[in-house]
């Protein structure tokens, strides 16, 4: 659900999103790829006027919706969370092939790096940070099907938290896992 803030916005981000899908897996005549790069060209300069500091923008602070209406990661739509465990499910789309198939072995960590950050922030906890991810790639994460996410905490010692995750392929078999470190920011610190 959209929130009842900025929906032009948030479909905005929709938009940038198919765009960036659209883009790569596209090979256009070169008369369509400039007309292409026009109308970009004119997304910004209609845009540009509007740049605010990072505490007022929308990317990264809507919470409540897949990505944090940022286009950077995958967008993770969310279906069970509680302050232990997340679970829902992630496409890796075109915009993140890397090859034959498979999603590119950088989006893995992005991902995993959201999921996992921000299960280690909720249930009332102060700010963490990533202080470690560690990946294992079992085979590869198809491009295209809708896939398993899940993470949990795994444990607590002191400020450090870690936490474990999955992303399963359509037939339930583990394509990629990740143990994170995430460690509580103290007052103050960046
Ligand atoms: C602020 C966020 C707001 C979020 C709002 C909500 C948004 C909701 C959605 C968010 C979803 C996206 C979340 C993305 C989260 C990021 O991606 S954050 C960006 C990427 N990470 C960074 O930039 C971190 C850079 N590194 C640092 O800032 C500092 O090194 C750290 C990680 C804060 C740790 O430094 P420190 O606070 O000085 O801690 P330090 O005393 O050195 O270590 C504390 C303990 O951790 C251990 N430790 C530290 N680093 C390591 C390591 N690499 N390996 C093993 N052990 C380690 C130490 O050994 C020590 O252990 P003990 O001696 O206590 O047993």
């Amino acid at each position: 659900m959209p929130p009842a803030e900025h929906p032009e916005f948030v479909g905005l981000i929709e938009a940038l999103r198919a765009a960036q899908e659209t883009i790569t897996g596209a090979r256009p005549p070169e008369d369509v790829a400039r007309k292409a790069r026009e109308n970009l060209e004119e997304i910004t300069r209609l845009l540009s006027p509007f740049t605010v500091g990072e505490s007022e923008q929308l990317t990264g602070q809507m919470r409540g919706l897949p990505g944090r209406a940022q286009a950077l990661a995958p967008a993770f739509h969310v279906d069970v969370e509680g302050n232990d465990r997340v679970s829902g499910r992630v496409v890796f789309g075109r915009f993140y092939l890397g090859g034959n198939g498979a999603a590119h072995g950088g989006s893995l960590p992005l991902l995993f790096d959201e999921v996992l950050g921000r299960l280690a922030n909720t249930g009332g906890r102060s700010p963490s940070r990533t202080a470690y991810l560690h990946v294992n790639y079992r085979k590869i994460t198809p491009v295209g099907p809708e896939l398993r996410v899940e993470a949990h905490f795994d444990r607590e010692e002191g400020r450090k938290r870690y936490l474990v995750g999955t992303i399963r392929d359509p037939e339930g078999e583990i394509t990629a896992d990740a143990e994170g470190l995430f460690v509580a920011l103290r007052p103050g610190q960046p």
